[in-house]
């Protein structure tokens, strides 16, 4: 069995997949002809300010523009230009449902490749993205999540313990902290505490890189200077950290029996350099978005008594189909992800446009789930009741996208996401604090403005 380092003297570091990450994989799409067709309609404001309005504040500007220029229409944003927004609930179906030969979504995520690496399902294309994504299913299945339910309620447990009674804080920040303890513990299975501390530790810094950080995925050269020195510096600790986990599952004898996702992904001959990149993908792509949906489940829960007072009595209850309500609606009304992203590789008709090869379109989550055409004139209201209606329109709900690229952690999350709020209001009472929250862009999440602010008023258990 080789030793760590061994593994590490054979798999990229962070440096190769800065220098790698625009050629390693297919990114040239020059045959794929963008023929000048005309798009449909939208705003004439400079590209500039187009992009500063959709990157900044994507939940005010693009339900304007929808009723200035309908279900379907054209922005231009960088760093792509062109962008088709829709709405239309037909064409979001369709898009769903052509083959991923047809329409991409991994070249969307290019940027998140030096991080990610070369492996990931959220940045690779047809054909290469089919079998990564069947290598991640397994650890999804709903009899494993079932298997680690007490592990995220011994987590939240653990956690909530640190809140301050009578004291003001910002429920996100503690959201965040919680799915991350929540990835060490579940996904990775790390259960010593101090090994859990470290590797938390060093992930948070991994997840900590702002815009001036990923100046090195353009200019690479820029890795040998302060302050992208320490940057490289830290991502190298995580990966350190990531393989010796690898490692010690590879070589633990009772791996079989065990609930956390590392320990079916090692399973096998697996590649650990394949592997890093599966738990990267993981951390990358669940970490914020379950604690940006928990922070305003919360949110909206505490404003709403009604919804409290009908939660309460299911909490005894391992599942309560209204606290699988609330989640649902929660999710409807606030979704984490405004819009995914697709880019169609031949021309598709859609929406009542046609649309050219090369183009970049625009599914939004957030229109779909609050059309009132679709779903009634309080569409825009927090209302979890609806889901008990046997005719609610679950084709119109996609907070997780949808077709071959459909979140693969959806089964996960809204298994955690139900798990803390049980928990949660099982153990403390809290209030909200200040005005009710408005939405807030943070990379590519819509947060609540101020972080949710809460305060514990009572300790129950
Ligand atoms: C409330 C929490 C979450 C939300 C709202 C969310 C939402 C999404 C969305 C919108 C996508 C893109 C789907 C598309 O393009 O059609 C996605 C993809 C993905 N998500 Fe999630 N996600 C959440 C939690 C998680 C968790 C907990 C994990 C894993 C532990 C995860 C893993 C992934 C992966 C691997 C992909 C890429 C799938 C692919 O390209 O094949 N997500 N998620």
């Amino acid at each position: 069995m080789a030793t760590t380092s061994e593994v590490r003297d054979q798999t990229p570091s962070t440096r190769d997949r800065l220098y790698g990450w625009k050629t390693a994989a297919p990114l040239d799409h020059s045959h794929v002809p963008v023929t000048p067709i005309e798009l449909p309609p939208g705003p004439r404001t400079p590209g500039l300010l187009q992009t500063v309005l959709v990157w900044g504040y994507r939940p005010h500007y693009l339900p304007r523009m929808h009723e200035k220029f309908g279900d379907t229409f054209t922005l231009n944003s960088a760093p792509v230009g062109r962008l088709v927004v829709t709405r239309d609930a037909d064409a979001i179906r369709e898009i769903f449902r052509t083959s991923p030969d047809i329409v991409h979504a991994g070249e969307g995520n290019s940027l998140l490749r030096p991080l990610v690496g070369n492996n990931s399902v959220l940045t690779l294309d047809a054909p290469e993205h089919q079998p990564a994504r069947k290598r991640l299913l397994p650890p999804f299945h709903g009899a494993r999540i079932a298997r680690v339910v007490s592990l995220m309620e011994e987590a939240t447990a653990r956690e909530v313990a640190t809140w301050p009674v009578g004291q003001d804080f910002p429920l996100l920040e503690r959201t965040q902290a919680l799915t991350l303890d929540i990835i060490v513990r579940v996904v990775m299975g790390v259960d010593d505490p101090a090994r859990a501390k470290r590797l938390g530790d060093a992930l948070r810094g991994v997840l900590s890189l702002g815009i001036s950080d990923m100046l090195m995925w353009v200019a690479p050269g820029l890795h040998r200077y302060w302050p992208w020195r320490n940057v490289i510096r830290q991502l190298d600790y995580a990966d350190e950290l990531l393989y010796e986990e690898i490692e010690r599952r590879r070589n633990d004898p009772d791996r079989a029996s065990r609930p956390d996702v590392l320990s079916m992904l090692v399973d096998g001959d697996a590649d650990p350099a394949i592997v890093r990149d599966e738990l990267v993908t993981m951390l990358a792509a669940g970490h914020e978005t379950t604690a940006v949906g928990l922070a305003w489940t919360f949110e909206l829960i505490l404003r709403h008594p009604e919804v409290l007072d009908r939660l309460r009595p299911g909490l005894d209850d391992d599942k309560d189909p209204y606290r699988t309500a609330v989640v649902k609606e929660a999710l409807r009304v606030r979704p984490v992800i405004y819009n995914v992203a697709r880019r169609l590789m031949e021309p598709m008709q859609l929406g009542g446009f046609s649309l050219p090869a090369g183009q970049f379109v625009l599914p939004s989550i957030a229109g779909l789930q609050t059309d009132p055409r679709i779903w009634g004139s309080d569409a825009a209201e927090f209302r979890p009741e609806r889901w008990e209606d046997s005719d609610v329109p679950s084709h119109a709900w996609i907070p997780f996208g949808g077709g071959t690229r459909r979140c693969l952690g959806a089964l996960f999350a809204q298994t955690e996401m139900e798990t803390v709020v049980r928990t949660v209001l099982r153990q403390v009472e809290l209030r909200t604090v200040g005005d009710v929250e408005k939405q807030r862009m943070h990379h590519i999440t819509v947060v609540p403005k101020h972080g949710a602010r809460v305060q514990v008023t009572n300790r129950l258990a």
